[in-house]
Formats: C-alpha cells, sequence, structure tokens
C-alpha cells in the first residue's frame, strides 16, 4: 500500500467520529530530524489539522490529551528498535491511534506495534524522493488534501519527482568545497550551524547527529531568527558557521543573520540552496524541499571530515555501548 491509500483507509476509517484532526510525529534524533518538513507543512498549510512533532520519549511520558481517536501517529526508527520510539508506537497501538511506522528493516520491534509499515530509501545511489523525509512529507500532504484539500498538490508531486536529480547534482557542486572545508575545519572543537524553515532539522541534524555524536565536535544548530537575540554575541573571526540559505520564504531571515556574519564573521561556510538548484522547484512548494537538499549535501562535507580528522563515522564511545 502507498501513502496514499494508506491515508486513504484512515481517513475512510475516522469518518464516523470526525476525521483527522490531529497528526503526531514522534521519533528521535536523526529520524525526529526528518519529521521537521512534515511538521512544518502542517503548521503552515492546514487550517483544522493540528501538528505535533515530539521526542519519543517525551511523548510516552508526557502524551498530549488530545491524542485520541481523531489523531494519526507517524513514527520513524531506522532501525527500528529505539526503546522509546517502540513505546511511543506501542502507545498508540493500544490507544487504538492509526500507527505508520517508516523504518529501513521491515523486521523490527517496531513494526509490531504499527497497522502500516513504510520502508524508505537508504544508502548510497538511493533514491532521495524514496526518503525517510519525503515518506514523512506525503503522509501529511496526503492527510491534508484528502481532508481540507491542498491547491498546490501537483506542484509538491512535481517537486517529489525532481528533487533526486536536484540533490545529486548540488553533491557534485560542493565536492571540492567540502575538501577544503574539511582540511579547514579539523582542528576545530566547535562548528555552529544555522538554518530557518522546513530546513531546519538538517541542521539540527548535522549538529547533533554529526558534529556531536560522529565527530566529538562541539555544536548547536541555531535557528537563523533566534541568531539576533543571544547567539550572535559569541560571534568573531574565529568561530566557524555552516549556514543554510533556504529558498522559500524563510530565505530573508537566512539572508539577514549571513549579512552579519559578513560583517564581524571570518569562517562562514554558505549552503545557498538557491545555488544548489532548488529553484526548478515551484516556489508554492520549494520550502518543504530544502531539508532534503541540505541533508543530504552535507554528507559530501561529513565523510571529507571524517577522513581529514581521520575519525570514521561509526565511531562512539557511548552510543548502544553503555546503558542509557
Ligand atoms: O530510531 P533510529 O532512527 O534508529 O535512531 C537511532 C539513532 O540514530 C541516530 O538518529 C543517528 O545515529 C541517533 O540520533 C539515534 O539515537
Amino acid at each position: 500500500m502507498d501513502i496514499k491509500q494508506i491515508i486513504g483507509e484512515i481517513v475512510a476509517g475516522k469518518q464516523e467520529v470526525g476525521g483527522i484532526k490531529q497528526v503526531y510525529y514522534v521519533a528521535c534524533g536523526g529520524s525526529y530530524g526528518a519529521f521537521y518538513p512534515a511538521k512544518t507543512f502542517l503548521e503552515k498549510e492546514a487550517k483544522d489539522i493540528k501538528v505535533g512533532l515530539y521526542n519519543s520519549n517525551e511523548f510516552v511520558h508526557n502524551t498530549p490529551k488530545a491524542f485520541g481517536e481523531n489523531s494519526v501517529l507517524v513514527v520513524a526508527s531506522h532501525k527500528g528498535n529505539t526503546p522509546e520510539t517502540v513505546k511511543a508506537a506501542e502507545i498508540g497501538k493500544k490507544a487504538g491511534v492509526p500507527v505508520i511506522a517508516l523504518t529501513w528493516l521491515t523486521d523490527s520491534p517496531i513494526t509490531e506495534h504499527a497497522d502500516y509499515v513504510v520502508k524508505y530509501t537508504f544508502g548510497e545511489g538511493k533514491d532521495i524522493a524514496g526518503e525517510k523525509t519525503i515518506k514523512a512529507l506525503l503522509t501529511a500532504v496526503e492527510a491534508l488534501n484528502q481532508t481540507e484539500g491542498y491547491e498546490h498538490y501537483n506542484q509538491f508531486l512535481d517537486g517529489v519527482a525532481k528533487i533526486d536529480h536536484i540533490v545529486k547534482n548540488a553533491c557534485k557542486h560542493v565536492a571540492k568545497r567540502a575538501l577544503a572545508f574539511a582540511k579547514n575545519h579539523k582542528d576545530d572543537n566547535v562548528i555552529y550551524t544555522m538554518a530557518s524553515g522546513a530546513g531546519y532539522g538538517a541542521a539540527y541534524m548535522e549538529s547533533i547527529c554529526i558534529f556531536m555524536e560522529m565527530q566529538w565536535i562541539n555544536s548547536s544548530s541555531i535557528h537563523s531568527g533566534e541568531f539576533f537575540h543571544g547567539p550572535f554575541e559569541i560571534t568573531d573571526a574565529e568561530i566557524p558557521f555552516v549556514i543554510q540559505i533556504s529558498e522559500g520564504s524563510t530565505r530573508p531571515l537566512d539572508e539577514r543573520a549571513l549579512n552579519f556574519l559578513n560583517r564581524y564573521a571570518k569562517r562562514v561556510e554558505v549552503l545557498d540552496a538557491k545555488d544548489l538548484g532548488l529553484s526548478t522547484i515551484d516556489s508554492s512548494v520549494v520550502d518543504y524541499f530544502n531539508h532534503s537538499l541540505f541533508n543530504n549535501v552535507y554528507p559530501v562535507y561529513n565523510q571529507a571530515l571524517a577522513v581529514e580528522r581521520e575519525h570514521p563515522l561509526t565511531t562512539r564511545r557511548y552510543m548502544w555501548k553503555v546503558e542509557y
């Protein structure tokens, strides 16, 4: 069953009780970040459907009161075995809420508590349109289109059809810059990321899953709009930033932050979605494709950084090794 059919079945099943009123996205770490575009999509485009994005353990211990007969729960876990995400799915299943599980390993614990299991693409040469981020977005787009209606549905599907090509070209485009970045930053003990809008999740993932988890470099993902409300005080010629300049409605926030960095910082890596080819996607929907672009361009930098620092991306000292 594809996502359109899954949502169709859920919508039909909820007709008697008043339809879908809330969609909850629940996951941890990289999977949590991948839900960011779906969350921002429903926040902005839906009039009647409410959306929640939760860390799994927060959802388990602080379950929203509205979670119930009008809800849909979408969980994601790459290997399907993160205990708090499995628990969140179990809570959904027990409450009779339809649970959609996005996972790469379909033979995993999370699938025991899922009504619908959706496998996504992953790894070398993957189809970007089949990734977790786009699958999650499609649950949001279908939920909206099949209830309130979504005027830019066709433009969105056209964006899905274009994203793989755009991302693969962009990765080639940054290859040289990524090598230079890796050389320039190999000895840094802090690198900040900055972003806004639907693409913010990519900056969050780069900070927590790559710089902190996989490279043991201090980091924080600063929201471009929030930069001027505290973080900008740490700016100087030595402090490194990676800034995402998004395409779409929040671009002015990113440009304002970049203008400031251009005056007071010296070590700024600019990832501009416009330069990277995202503008071929219709402006009515382009916001929601920033994440897929940035999140797939970062690995070109990450591989180069890992080689230069002689610190493989697979190295962990605590994760999956000790009790936590
Ligand atoms: O539940 P998932 O998606 O398998 O995530 C497990 C782990 O993978 C990461 O997303 C990346 O290693 C971590 O943040 C997280 O703890």
